[in-house]
């Protein structure tokens, strides 16, 4: 158990987010108006297809990047209008990152607990307690005296989650922090960031392809084509004989002003093409492929 202080997870909060890249002439908008809320302290799960604006959000959320347009702010600050100063405390202070590649978040030539006090060095107080304390945590102690050419890839990231936790951040980001593991090793990597979730309180966003993720966080959010698509939230459910079993629910993302993007595969199953008509109901909307005249309510009650 940690007897650190418990790091006090912060809020993700995207509006309308907008990327618009533009690069010898050609625009391209790798985020279209995406909304994201992330309440302090959830562990959250990032998944969509390659070029779908994923590592855009993450490295907007990192403060090396500015959005084009929209709001987004992380446990209060306002990442669009942060000065200088206030970039260089939220980057040391706010957020902590882990990268896919294992040699991006480790320097080769320190051991790790050299490379967990490096933060804090730069931050201006090194305790060389709490970053053991950490690596216990992380179930890596055993890497305090090794360099990361002798650890495995699984040690490496989770002696790179001590490092991003080392100035107890509010927010930890994590981009493809698996992609480089065996389906065993990635599972202990990811439950690495459910127990510092846990234990630290802290707020975690993860950028995956791993399509296990799912099942080790609570909520996983889909972006498609810049935006925010569906969600499948996870939670333990205990029946009637006891008996406790995972329920995953899947929902579509709806925006401030109503838009959604249908699932693909339910686009796919009716051939929902161009337009669609749309009928009210008093608990639900309908949605019909142009052509096919939705039976009124009444109708069908009158059956
Ligand atoms: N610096 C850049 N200049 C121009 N276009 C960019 C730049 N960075 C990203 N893009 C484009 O923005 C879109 C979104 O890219 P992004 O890297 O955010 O996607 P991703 O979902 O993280 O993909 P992947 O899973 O492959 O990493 C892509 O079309 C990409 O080509």
């Amino acid at each position: 158990m940690m007897t650190a202080p418990r790091a006090d997870g912060a809020t993700i909060e995207c509006e309308d987010l907008v990327r618009i890249y533009s690069a010898e002439g050609v625009e391209v908008q790798a985020l279209q108006g995406l909304t994201l809320h992330v309440a302090a302290g959830d562990l959250v799960a990032l998944v969509g297809a390659s070029g779908s604006g994923k590592s855009t959000l993450l490295t907007i959320l990192s403060g090396l990047d500015t959005p084009t347009a929209g709001r987004a702010r992380v446990g209060g600050t306002d990442l669009l209008t942060m000065g200088r100063a206030e970039r260089v405390r939220y980057q040391r202070h706010t957020v902590g990152f882990v990268w896919q590649q294992t040699s991006r978040n480790l320097l080769p030539y320190l051991n790790g607990l050299e490379n967990v006090c490096m933060p804090m060095a730069l931050a201006g107080a090194v305790d060389e307690a709490h970053a053991g304390r950490l690596l216990e945590l992380l179930g890596v102690a055993h890497c305090a005296g090794k360099r990361p050419e002798q650890m495995s890839g699984g040690e490496q990231q989770r002696v790179a989650i001590a490092v991003a936790s080392a100035n107890s951040p509010a927010v930890l980001l994590a981009d493809e922090p698996t992609g480089e593991l065996d389906e065993h090793t990635s599972a202990e990597v990811l439950e690495a960031f459910r127990h510092v979730n846990a234990e630290l309180g802290v707020t975690v966003l993860i950028v995956t392809h791993d399509p296990t993720v799912s099942e080790h966080v609570r909520r996983t959010v889909q972006i498609r084509d810049g935006r925010t698509s569906t969600e499948v939230l996870r939670r333990r459910e205990t029946d009637h004989t006891g008996t406790e079993r995972h329920v995953a629910e899947e929902f579509a993302v709806l925006d401030r002003v109503g838009r959604m993007q249908l699932p693909q595969d339910f686009v796919a199953a009716l051939d929902l093409k161009d337009r669609v008509r749309l009928a009210l109901e008093t608990d639900h909307v309908g949605v019909w492929r142009d052509g096919v005249r939705p039976i009124p309510h009444e109708e069908t009650e009158e059956r």
